[in-house]
């Protein structure tokens, strides 16, 4: 029986790349400086002392570490056996967001350039601010800038509960973000704004990688909170991932866990688990490993890491984000059978250290566990696609055309 359980630790970095200068990101870490920091006992929110996973780092996390910065991280002590096979890779993709990461761990890196909205104020184009308004009978819009996600609620939320008009901003990312409160704008109303949105890019030739609604709740400034019902409308991946082509090839399955068939526009994907944070998700994961069948890819991403810890740089929430996997990360390996791989990774880096709240450019961990591959160090890859294409050879597909199997 062939399954593969991929899952992304979105944005969990571990450390800067050679291409990170052209971002603004030498220096970003984002595993080394969450280290650092719980070294120091500047990340003791909740959570106390040295960041404390053993078994990622049994599964050869230092290792990889080693390996980049001829250093151990902070206060990490190395395993004696490492039981599963580990290395690094660089991105190809021209972008360190979400999408691009994705699409590149399955086999189809962005080459091409996403459009962006540039201007940090009067963001979005009018032609497509008039159509929003007339469609929807608005009588504005508010935001159209580049904000923080959590920052742009305390700015807007209350005139937008007043008003009934979107809250609209963008990031470094290639995105059009809408937030609408879930009671007074209504969530599907929200939803229906965001599928319009994206139409309406689309029909202009704007070539904006996702339309993001964000959907938040609580009645005053500073009380404001997102809920799980975020949703991604995103361009459809522009090349046959290797996901598409086990169902095509293979009749096999693709299980799509939390935000990741919103990644992929629902292409390639046979099967879609919603969930909300971390626990949930680990919990689905496992589920989902107990009853998995032949030919059947599940594919995880844990969001947390990214929207809650990263981008707010939260260094505390992140470690303590790390810690509960890693604790989880037994159960996970136990549920396995002897034919199965396990990858964990992740898209980009998102240093909860760095300046900004952007994500940043980094080398991904490749974490590769499977009873049946001997225990190696994987070096560095040039590209996810590596990724996708070991997964593609295992399952005997025809070969992507980027990435180089590992074995
Ligand atoms: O600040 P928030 O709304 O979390 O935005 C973040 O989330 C978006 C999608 O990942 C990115 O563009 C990033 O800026
Ligand atoms: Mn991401
Ligand atoms: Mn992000």
């Amino acid at each position: 029986m062939k399954r593969v359980f991929i899952l992304v630790l979105d944005s969990f970095g571990i450390g800067y790349s050679e291409d990170s200068e052209q971002f603004n990101d030498f220096g970003s870490n984002t595993f080394g400086h969450i280290a650092d920091y719980c070294n120091f006992r500047k990340a003791n929110n909740n959570r106390f002392g040295n960041l404390n996973i053993p078994n990622l780092i049994s599964l050869g996390l230092a290792k990889i570490y080693y390996k980049i910065h001829k250093c151990l991280p902070s206060g990490i002590i190395q395993s004696k056996y490492i039981i599963s096979s580990y290395g690094f890779s660089s991105e190809l993709s021209t972008a360190k967001d979400t999408s691009s990461g994705h699409w590149e761990i399955a086999g189809v890196p962005v080459l091409f350039e996403w459009d962006y909205f540039k201007k940090n104020t009067n963001s979005f184009p009018n032609v497509i601010l008039k159509s929003i308004i007339s469609k929807f009978n608005l009588s504005g819009i508010l935001g159209n800038c580049h904000a923080s996600g959590i920052n742009i609620l305390n700015d807007f939320g209350e005139e937008h509960i007043k008003t009934n008009k979107p809250i609209f901003y963008t990031s470094s990312d290639s995105v059009f973000q809408v937030a609408c409160h879930e009671k007074y704008f209504g969530l599907n109303k929200l939803y229906k704004l965001c599928k319009f949105i994206r139409i309406l890019l689309d029909k202009y030739n704007y070539n904006i990688t996702r339309v993001i609604a964000r959907p938040f709740i609580g009645e005053k400034k500073y009380q404001f909170v997102r809920t799980g019902n975020r949703r991604d409308f995103s361009k459809p991946p522009h090349k046959n991932t290797i996901l598409k082509k086990l169902i095509i090839e293979k009749n096999g399955n693709v299980i799509a866990l939390g935000k990741i068939a919103d990644i992929f526009a629902n292409i390639g994907i046979t099967k879609k688990i919603h969930a909300t944070g971390l626990d949930c998700l680990i919990k689905k994961t496992i589920e989902q490993i107990k009853i998995a069948t032949n030919n059947t890819i599940v594919f995880v991403n844990f969001v947390d890491f990214d929207s809650i810890w990263g981008h707010r740089r939260d260094v505390s929430g992140y470690a303590q984000g790390l810690e509960f996997f890693d604790m989880q990360l037994p159960k996970i390996l136990h549920s396995l059978y002897d034919e199965d791989i396990l990858i964990i990774t992740a898209d980009h880096g998102c240093d909860p250290t760095w300046s900004g709240t952007d994500h940043t450019r980094e080398f991904i961990p490749i974490l590769l566990y499977s009873k049946f591959i001997k225990n190696n160090y994987l070096g560095h890859r040039n590209t996810f696609s590596d990724i996708g294409q070991t997964i593609s050879k295992y399952f005997s597909l025809s070969p992507m055309k980027y990435g180089i199997s590992i074995f």
